[in-house]
């Protein structure tokens, strides 16, 4: 069965206390277990990995070469600020989805800017924890798609 790496960046595992006006009341674990049943009814695996430092985010998606045909990632302020991650995305040159659960363009300009997005097949922001449902069914879409073609 295939398999998407879901990869959360630095505070997410704070979700469920941090900022609840902005991020809303669903912890990360809620969140890997929504992934993880929208993978499942996508006949998908899902191995959801979670850290505040960029180096274990980087190792998490050169791993991701070895066994994962996608990448549904949060990389939370990293997206603003990390090249090494964007390069690591490159080099793997796997299919992946940014998600945000807030709605970054509404918020601070600093927020605006992602390194990941220009290489992203696509951006979700502002839909909530909703937002890796759609993540992971885009995946298996572009991937269905994929295997149609071959
Ligand atoms: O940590 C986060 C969370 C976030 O990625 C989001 O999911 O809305 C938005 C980022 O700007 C912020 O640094």
């Amino acid at each position: 069965m295939p398999r998407l790496l879901l990869l959360n960046g630095p505070n997410l595992n704070l979700l469920g206390t941090r900022e609840p006006g902005i991020y809303g009341s669903e912890t990360l674990a809620d969140i890997e277990a929504l992934a993880r049943r929208t993978a499942q009814a996508e006949g998908l695996e899902l191995r959801a990995v979670q850290s505040n430092s960029e180096g274990a985010l980087v190792d998490a998606v050169q791993a991701a070469r070895e066994d994962c045909a996608g990448v549904v990632v949060n990389a939370g302020a990293y997206t603003h600020t990390s090249v090494a991650l964007r390069d690591a995305l490159a080099a793997v040159a796997l299919p992946f989805v940014e998600v945000h659960v807030s709605n970054v363009h509404a918020r601070e300009e600093f927020r605006h800017h992602s390194y990941l997005a220009p290489l992203a097949s696509a951006v979700i922001v502002g839909a909530g924890v909703q937002g890796y449902a759609f993540a992971v069914q885009r995946l298996a879409t572009l991937l269905t798609a994929g295997r149609d073609r071959a």
